[in-house]
This record gives structure tokens, sequence and C-alpha cells, in this order.
């Protein structure tokens, strides 16, 4: 891995957990005209053979790619399960694969996320933590909010003693166009209730995910 930064934000206020789709959304065929005159505009014929169906192809491209925007985070942690023994250690969920778009250059942003929650009697499915990164993964983001997004979410919902998110990730835009920076990746974290307010709560955390090269303040 190259250089490696480590930002912690604190200051980002809670989503709106669900992005409303704006009233004047546009129609897949204007989403499909907006390509072709980008593809005149980058200097290609959109009616060559190669090129006729790319607007639709793209257009389905995006509607995976930002499949985010009709995901409700919350709905997805609704369902959690009380019967666990008393259960009161660490759940981690570490290497979550993530691809995400960075939101100033539409750009793919490759990682992966780190996930850990202190259970306070509840737990949820643990596959929703990685459906939760996914939901907000799949939008236009930047880093650091993307990073705070996934951990103000599972703090509200599930109410657990603490909430970890660290996210590793390579931009596409600072690779492929811009700077041209290879091999450069942005740590971010977000740390909650105990895990930001004790050390070896943290600690312990950064350990679980092999996390010596991320070391944390405090
Ligand atoms: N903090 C942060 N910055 C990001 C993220 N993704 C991309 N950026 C940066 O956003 C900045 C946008 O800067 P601008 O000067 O407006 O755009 P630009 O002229 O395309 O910048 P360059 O990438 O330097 O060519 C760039 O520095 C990107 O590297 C992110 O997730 N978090
Ligand atoms: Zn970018």
């Amino acid at each position: 891995m190259g250089t490696s930064e480590t930002v912690n934000i604190q200051t980002f206020p809670a989503a709106p957990f669900r992005a409303e789709p704006a009233a004047d959304r546009p129609s897949r065929e204007a989403a499909e005209a907006a390509v072709r005159t980008l593809i005149r505009w980058a200097g290609d014929d959109p009616d060559r053979e190669g090129l006729r169906d790319t607007p639709a192809r793209v257009v389905r491209a995006f509607e995976e790619f930002f499949s985010g925007y009709d995901e409700d985070p919350v709905a997805l942690l609704a369902r959690s399960f009380e019967e666990t023994e008393g259960y009161d250690e660490m759940v981690v969920l570490r290497d979550i694969r993530l691809e995400s778009h960075c939101e100033h250059h539409m750009v793919p942003i490759i990682g992966r996320a780190h996930v850990a929650y202190l259970p306070a009697g509840r737990v949820v499915g643990i596959s929703k933590l990685a459906r939760v990164v996914e939901a907000y993964a799949k939008r236009l983001q930047i880093q650091e909010k993307l990073t705070a997004q996934i951990a103000n979410t599972i703090q509200d919902v599930l109410q657990p003693k603490g909430v970890a998110v660290v996210i590793e990730a390579a931009h596409q835009c600072m690779t492929t166009r811009g700077v041209h920076k290879h091999g450069v990746s942005m740590v971010t974290s977000r740390m909650l209730g105990a895990f930001r307010d004790d050390p070896s709560t943290r600690r312990e955390f950064l350990a679980m995910i092999g996390g010596q090269r991320w070391q944390v303040e405090g």
C-alpha cells in the first residue's frame, strides 16, 4: 500500500437516510440522450454500430452504480435479534468490498470497509451491515461522508454501545486522471461511543482488522 492518511470526521450530521428522488427525475430516454451527447462531445459517432446500444448500456450501468438511492438503510437494520445469551463483545465485519463513485468526477472509488459495533442487547443479521455499506456506497460520494453515514446509521438505528467504521479505498480520479498518483489509498475512520471514548476498545478493533498501520490518534 502507498501513502495513507487517516482522517477523522466527526462533524457530519446523521444522513438524510434516504435520498428523496428528485420530483423532476428525468426519464430513461432523457438519460440515454445525455449519453449520446457525451459521445458526440467526445468526438465519436453515436450512430455507428459499436456505439448504437451504448447509451442504453450506460444507463443500465448507472442503475447498478447508483442503486443506493432507492435503498433505505434504516429499513435494512429494522430486524434485530435479542436472544444473544447476553453477548456483549465486539462484532466485526471486515474486508467488505466497497465500490462507489466519486461525486466530483463520477469515477470509481474501490476499496474495502470494516464495520464493528458493540451490542447493547440487540444484534443484527451480519449481512445487513454489508447492505448498509452498499446502500450508501452506491451513490455519488466522498469517502468521508460515506464513512460517517454508515457509522451514524448503525448508531442511530441499533443504538449499540459504540460503532466503528474504517474505509480504505483508491480513487480513480487520482489514478487515471488529474494528479495520476498510483498506489495511494485514502483511509477514513469514524468512531462512536466506546470506540471513541475507550482507547482499549479502539485498539482491539484495530487489531482485529489488522490495523497496526491505521493507528488512530488517542
Ligand atoms: N476529501 C475528498 N476529496 C476527494 C474525494 N474524492 C475525490 N476528491 C478530491 O476532490 C477534489 C476536487 O477538486 P477540484 O479542484 O474541484 O477538481 P479537479 O480540478 O478535477 O482536481 P484534480 O483532481 O486535482 O485535478 C480533488 O482534489 C479530488 O482528489 C473524497 O472522497 N474525499
Ligand atoms: Zn474524483
